[in-house]
């Protein structure tokens, strides 16, 4: 298989002796939507930075196209960037800015014209070529920024939280444009955010980072509903932890003794599990059934085994068609389960008893 991009064993430590990024491998498939996701200084930036030139690599080797580029300088790589600033020069009109990395390569003029003007006219910009970039609007210099990122025509775009700057309307109608163009293209991006519905919404997988460590790589669905570690699972999604020990491992099913007796969900990784070892079970908020007291308990025990936790419902909230729901435990825990409204509506009252249950698959197990 020949990737766009890979990182073995890829380290950054600063002059300052601070370790940003340890031990990332990951392999791009051309053509792939990628997003560096974590908490602020996990080691996003820097990675990217790493990718783009701009910062040298301590350990490990960058891979572009099969070809090590730990030292080549940016101008070198295929690749282009997208900073959060955007960092247009202000002095110059649309059509300058974006024909400014054309003119660093020194591409005879005719050619350099072609290609500015298929870039202006792909991203709706003709109209505006003439003008200068400070009395434009954000998502204007958003796509100006792009323009001139894509003029150059890179195998890789790096895009650091080129979002961030944008209100939330604007924000989600270019996330739109983003992933449009992406896949017109066909290039590969990789982008960083600390936004889980940006990552979630655009990107083909995923990478969690976490102190400058790879927490999971997965694709969006499967990192909401199948984390693997507990960093994941708290990050991502809305999910409730159930610490405890195991009692019995069948195939994937795994049960642990906990607080609420014995309850089970599905081991997704492959390592073999021994009794009385700790884990936990992580129960994601569209895995629950909220059910109501009165449901026949042979029924219940028919459809979720064991899986069913007393409690009392406190908050019931509509958004759009999602029934959101808040429930107490008796050990004073509360759970958050969501589902379709029309399952629901009708059906449970604030201050009620109910149950909350779930099968065993749709709960993941971590260590
Ligand atoms: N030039 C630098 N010199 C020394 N330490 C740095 C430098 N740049 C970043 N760091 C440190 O490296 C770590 C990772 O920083 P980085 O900017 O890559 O994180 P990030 O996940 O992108 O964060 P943010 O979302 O805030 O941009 C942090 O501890 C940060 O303080």
């Amino acid at each position: 298989m020949a990737y766009d991009l890979q990182l073995k064993n890829v380290g950054k430590v600063y002059d300052n002796g601070t370790p940003a990024v340890i031990d990332f491998n990951l392999d791009v498939e051309k053509g792939e939507f990628i997003a560096f996701l974590g908490p602020s200084g996990c080691g996003k930036s820097t990675t990217l930075r790493m990718i783009s030139g701009f910062e040298t690599v301590t350990t490990g080797d960058l891979l572009i196209r099969g070809q090590r580029v730990n030292d080549q300088p940016p101008e070198k790589r295929p690749t282009s960037m997208i900073f959060q600033n955007y960092a247009l020069f202000p002095h110059m009109n649309v059509r300058q800015n974006v024909r400014f990395g054309l003119e660093v390569k020194g591409l005879p003029k005719v050619e350099a014209d072609r290609k500015v003007d298929g870039i202006l006219d792909k991203l709706g910009l003709l109209d505006i070529s003439e003008m200068a970039t400070s009395r434009l609007s954000g998502g204007q210099r958003q796509r100006i920024a792009l323009a001139r990122s894509l003029v150059v025509e890179p195998d890789i775009l790096l895009l650091d939280e080129p979002l961030g700057a944008l209100d939330a309307n604007l924000r989600k109608s270019i996330q739109n444009e983003l992933k449009l163009l992406q896949r017109d293209l066909g290039i590969t991006f990789v982008f960083v955010t600390h936004a889980q519905s940006e990552a979630l919404a655009l990107s083909d997988r995923i990478i969690v980072m976490n102190a400058g460590r790879v927490e999971q790589i997965s694709p969006p669905r499967e990192l909401y509903t199948r984390p693997t570690t507990e960093f994941v699972a708290r990050f991502i999604g809305s999910n409730t932890i159930i610490p405890g020990t195991v009692r019995t491992t069948e195939g994937q099913t795994i049960t642990l003794d906990t607080a609420f007796g014995a309850i089970s969900g599905t081991n997704r990784i492959e390592v073999a599990h021994s009794q009385g070892e700790k884990m936990s079970i992580v129960l994601p908020a569209e895995a629950v059934e909220l059910l109501p007291a009165e449901t026949d308990e042979d029924t219940l025990r028919q459809s979720f085994g064991a899986n069913i936790i007393p409690c009392r419902i406190e908050r019931l909230q509509v958004i759009g068609h999602i029934m959101q729901m808040l429930v107490r435990l008796e050990n004073g825990e509360t759970i958050n389960t969501e589902g379709h409204v029309d399952k629901y509506r009708g059906r449970l009252t604030v201050g009620a008893s109910a149950y909350v249950a779930w099968h065993s698959g749709g709960a993941t197990m971590i260590a």
